[in-house]
């Protein structure tokens, strides 16, 4: 039988199969299949939810294992750094992060092309990606919102810093100029941002061929999912005769307990297996799409790290500019006082404003925050309107109806020359930076509004206490 071709998505899942990364229920095959997928799970594409992804290649139960990938078949740096020169280069460079150090391992092997052991996978990885630290200027701006656009400039300088401090190192290693670019390290930096796995053994994570196919769902079922397993046990031990006998009920629950709790976690590494393996979080229908919860990220973290965002994402939470004697007057953490998804204050946020301000200064310091939601929706009507447009003309025609915002979108991306007369076609370039806008505009949009706080101060709602400690996100959590 011929061989596909390692470009081909066929020759990646070959190429896959190959180093053990199985979809089977059965660990024991007789025959190394073909492809590694087919029996859980497809790749399929699911424009409304992150593009390529793995759908269900039949009916799956909650809890069921779908994917367990070797560790022989997982890019880590201890694998990368394999490579002699490569090692003795980063042993020279002790001062450079473990994640700069993978950053570069991974320009490395790129710049092998063909003769890289992982080439088709490195084939298949997105060559763009659209996190904070691609924003330009303008895409920055139009966010808005300080806190917004100084982690834009954060994540910018952040990329731009490491990677001047890396460049030695990567001279060191004769890089091709492409792969020494700024634009290659941000390439780089964003696949460790957006597709690295955590492990135990390594902080940086790691890259999971097929596993990083997964597309992303907010955790939030998980009281539901305790729920289950409680009744799973309640169940177990009115039914299971084994387990109603003598002293060993108590502990056999627990281990079922454990056992039941830990699959309903989407994945990790499992150390008895050699594997990472990855569980349905839910029940699947054939043909649905198969999500993983990388961890619980607000839309600007989601933004940042892995260039997207959710229509509705219960972590979301904003934080506004509070007057800096409400900060020093009382005892609250900075990062406690926020706004939920569903536009309710935090806890936190809401007894500082019922302690410190006044109805004025209340509009005072957060009025300003009120932007048009009629404005943004209807530019982002536009924006759209913009992409779908099938002609010069008519696309002249949409930019002509916008206000100063697309002014200002025109002169960033030097449009307006073409105001009167030339043919008015958009570059790739430029598509690329209007979706941004558009990430940038939907992100404002969907943020929690502070109306919410005026109302719940004014009238002192109900409903509004609710534990600030349990819904700061962290980094540390971070699965994918
Ligand atoms: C680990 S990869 C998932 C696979 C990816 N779609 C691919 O084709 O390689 C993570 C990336 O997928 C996209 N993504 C994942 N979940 C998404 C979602 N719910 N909505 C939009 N994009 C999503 C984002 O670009 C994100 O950086």
């Amino acid at each position: 039988m011929e061989e596909a071709e390692p470009e081909t998505l066929e020759g990646f899942l070959a190429w896959a199969a190959e180093l053990g990364i199985s979809d089977s229920l059965h660990n024991f095959q007789s025959q190394k299949p073909r492809i590694c997928l087919g029996n859980s799970l497809v790749v399929s594409f699911f424009p409304d939810a992150g593009g390529r992804g793995l759908g269900a290649a039949r009916d799956l139960r909650k809890g069921e294992l779908i994917l367990r990938v070797p560790k022989s078949a997982l890019l880590t740096r201890d694998s990368l750094l394999k490579d002699g020169i490569l090692s003795s280069a980063a042993n020279g460079h002790r001062c450079l992060s473990p994640t700069q150090i993978m950053t570069v391992c991974l320009l490395y092997e790129m710049g092998k092309g063909k003769n890289s052991f992982w080439y088709p996978y490195l084939k298949h990885l997105p060559r763009s990606y659209e996190i904070l630290a691609t924003f330009s200027e303008f895409e920055k701006q139009a966010l808005q919102v300080d806190d917004a656009v100084w982690t834009t400039e954060k994540a910018i300088s952040k990329a731009e810093t490491e990677w001047k401090q890396a460049t030695l190192l990567m001279q060191e290693l004769k890089l091709k100029p492409r792969l020494l670019s700024l634009r290659a390290w941000i390439w780089a930096s964003a696949t460790i941002s957006s597709r690295t796995l955590h492990i135990p053994w390594d902080e940086v994570g790691c890259l999971c061929p097929v596993g990083d196919l997964f597309n992303y769902a907010a955790p939030g079922g998980e009281s539901k999912d305790i729920e289950n397993v409680e009744n799973l046990m309640h169940s177990s031990s009115l039914q299971d005769d084994s387990l109603s006998s003598g002293h060993s009920t108590d502990s056999l629950l627990v281990e079922r307990y454990d056992a039941q709790l830990q699959r309903l976690t989407d994945g990790g590494y499992d150390d008895d297996i050699g594997a990472y393996c990855f569980y349905a979080r839910n029940n699947y229908k054939k043909g649905e799409q198969v999500l993983l919860s990388y961890g619980t990220y607000t839309n600007l973290e989601l933004l940042e790290h892995y260039g997207f965002l959710l229509n509705k994402n219960p972590n979301d939470k904003v934080f506004i500019p509070l007057e800096p004697s409400m900060y020093s007057c009382n005892s609250w953490p900075k990062e406690s006082m926020y706004i939920h998804q569903d536009g309710q204050p935090s806890f936190a946020l809401l007894s500082a404003l019922r302690l410190w301000t006044t109805p004025q200064s209340q509009r005072r310091s957060i009025g300003h925050l009120a932007y048009s939601v009629e404005g943004d929706s209807l530019l982002l009507f536009t924006i759209d309107e913009i992409q779908n447009a099938g002609n010069p003309m008519e696309l002249r025609k949409l930019l002509c109806q916008l206000e100063s915002e697309a002014c200002a979108f025109l002169e960033a991306n030097s449009l307006q020359k073409e105001e009167n007369g030339g043919e008015l076609v958009l570059s790739r370039k430029t598509k690329r930076s209007i979706e941004r806008w558009k990430l940038a505009v939907e992100w404002r949009l969907r943020k929690p509004t502070p109306k919410t706080i005026l109302f719940s101060v004014g009238y002192g709602r109900r409903g509004s206490f609710q534990n600030p400690a349990l819904s700061i996100s962290s980094r540390s959590e971070r699965c994918l």
